[in-house]
């Protein structure tokens, strides 16, 4: 609920203590630049890095105030484009428990960023402080983290100006990937409480992670090496520092694209998002000496999705490919975290969260075993159905997910009594997995550490995970058009609403194929309209996906 002040008199007084000349001086060293508007959308604000300055400046004040209103709890801040060409960049709020900024406060976020002048910014601040009602001289605590581009450190100098200007505690956490940020806020703010979430450090990460990870695969003989595509970003570093903390005979680990420092390397040809669209191999992958059968992941540029494959034949043959992505790592881990509650013996209700990306097949596959919601695309969103569950696994089909085990799952699986020896094992399976799988956020270390115990667990390969169901002939494409914003959607994102017919002109296309399903949505992180296409039938897929991007394009 948002309280409003009940006069102008406390408006100002809460507006009292707001630094105006200091904020006025330091904003001139990073003017807006002209004609251009900001949005906070699905992963915070995003766009090419050079018009950016601004914004992570604004964002550094907004985050001291979003710290100063929750009483001077650790707010974060990430610097990242994650998937997206290295000359982008973005910058994104992470709140206490380490999840997205509460959402209210976005349309302020995209407001002061668009503020054209001095006057207007403060104004716009003002604004902020009175509807929230935020105490300007609480004390405030930021940590940011940035990836791996170029453009990354004059970001974060414009963010250190804005966080100093409003005299907050600033904490550099440095080359972060997104989760661990998210993991150092949650570890800041429970310090020393009940809840510590672990040691708020890089090696407290890599603990954390790898004790969970030797516990649950002790025993079960040595693991076959899996090749990594770190997409040439901060996934690189992390990974191999993660390396050092888990012996060899436990975690076999062949990194690709580690180049962190070469040029326009960051997610190009190679990274998650890149083997998820074009359905292939990274670029160059014929001369990586790669064979059938031999699994294989991808993290993208912040690390925060993982996919996985394998060929079933040939790597030169494309039919070879198989992708492992989002939607099989959740239906893997619904299957697995759900065997081991019914041996564990405990009572709780496992549950799904997918978007309308997801795979066909796989809603299918997991509605006939757990029950399963569908929300809006961004992680935030997921994020929050989730948690409706005792334990909820959430992913999108690119990747990016976890599982969230309520508070109260938590307590009953610590303090159940077995009543065999394998419901003790179930117990304790199900305790160091809640430590391994990171409960802030996606992260692609952790759910690809948590895909390795699974397998491992039950003597899989890759083709056995892969037979659970057969992925729907899918694509995705984009359509620029002149202003993506009149593209309104309902029905988690399944149904347009506007451009008025558009979607009667969609459903009649779809009604010519077998088993199809497609929908049209504005991209939250790109200046375009997406396109999802599925049949039943390869080939009708094309001629589905670019009629559809034609209605769009004929609509504009
Ligand atoms: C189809 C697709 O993959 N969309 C991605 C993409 O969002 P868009 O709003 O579609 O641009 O980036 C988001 C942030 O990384 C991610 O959460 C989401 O799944
Ligand atoms: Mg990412």
């Amino acid at each position: 609920m948002v309280i409003l002040p009940t006069s102008i008199e406390t408006a100002s007084a809460l507006t009292q203590g707001l630094p105006v000349q200091l904020i006025n001086e330091a904003s001139k060293a990073h003017p807006k630049p002209e004609g251009i508007k900001f949005a906070y959308g699905t992963a915070g604000l995003r766009t090419k890095a050079n018009i950016l300055d601004s914004t992570c400046f604004r964002i550094g004040l907004i985050g001291a105030l979003r710290s100063k209103k929750l009483g001077g709890k650790t707010i974060g801040l990430m610097v990242t484009a994650s998937h997206n060409p290295e000359e982008d960049n973005g910058v994104k709020m992470v709140d206490p428990r380490g999840e997205m900024l509460e959402a209210s406060w976005e349309p302020h976020c995209t407001e002061i960023a668009n503020a054209t002048s001095e006057e207007e910014l403060i104004r716009s601040l003002q604004k902020l402080i009175t509807t929230f009602k935020i105490d300007v001289n609480a004390d405030a605590s930021v940590i940011f983290g940035y990836d791996t581009r170029p453009s990354c450190k004059e970001l974060v100098q414009a963010i250190v100006d804005g966080l100093s200007a409003m005299g907050a505690h600033i904490i550099d956490a440095g080359l972060k990937t997104t989760p661990q940020l998210h993991y150092l806020v949650k570890c800041h703010n429970t310090k020393g409480t009940p809840d510590a979430y672990g040691e708020p450090t890089d090696e407290g990460y890599y603990k954390k992670l790898s004790e969970a990870y030797i516990k649950l695969v002790a025993g079960k003989g040595p693991g076959t090496p899996l090749t990594v595509d770190c997409a040439n970003g901060v996934g690189a570093p992390a990974l191999l520092e993660l390396t050092k903390y888990i012996p060899k005979e436990h975690l076999d680990i062949r990194a690709l694209r580690t180049s962190t420092n070469a040029s326009g390397a960051l997610n190009n040809g190679c990274g998650a998002d890149y083997v998820k669209t074009n359905q292939c191999l990274p670029a160059g992958y014929d001369k990586e000496d790669v064979k059938a059968g031999d699994r294989m992941c991808s993290f993208d540029g912040d690390a925060d999705r993982v996919v996985f494959y394998y060929l079933k034949g040939p790597a030169t043959a494309k039919e070879s490919f198989r992708l492992l992505d989002g939607d099989k790592i959740a239906s893997l881990a619904a299957d697995h975290l759900s065997e081991l509650v019914k041996k564990a013996g405990v009572e709780l209700e496992l549950g799904c969260v997918q978007t309308a990306y997801a795979n066909g097949n796989s809603t299918k596959y997991l509605k006939q075993r757990v029950p399963v919601t569908c929300t809006p695309t961004g992680v935030k969103y997921l994020h929050h159905a989730a948690e409706k569950f005792d334990i909820g696994v959430y992913f999108e089909a690119n990747g990016h997910g976890t599982v969230l085990f309520s508070p109260s799952a938590q307590k009953a699986i610590k303090e159940a009594s077995p009543s065999s020896p394998a419901a003790q094992d179930a117990l304790e399976q199900l305790g160091a997995l809640i430590d391994l799988i990171n409960q802030t956020v996606g992260d692609a270390i952790s759910d690809m550490l948590l895909v390795e115990v699974i397998l491992r667990s039950r003597q899989w390969g890759p083709t056995e995970w892969d037979g659970a169901y057969e992925d729907l002939p899918n694509k995705i494409l984009k359509v620029n058009v002149k202003d993506r914003s009149i593209f309104k959607t309902e029905d988690a994102e399944r149904r347009l609403v506007s451009p008025e017919g558009l979607q009667a002109k969609i459903d009649e296309l779809v009604g010519k194929y077998k088993d199809a399903r497609a929908f049209v949505r504005p991209s939250g992180t790109e200046d375009c309209v997406r396109v999802y296409a599925e049949t039943g039938l390869a080939s009708e897929l094309s001629a589905l996906a670019n009629g559809v991007a034609k209605l769009v394009a004929d609509s504009d």
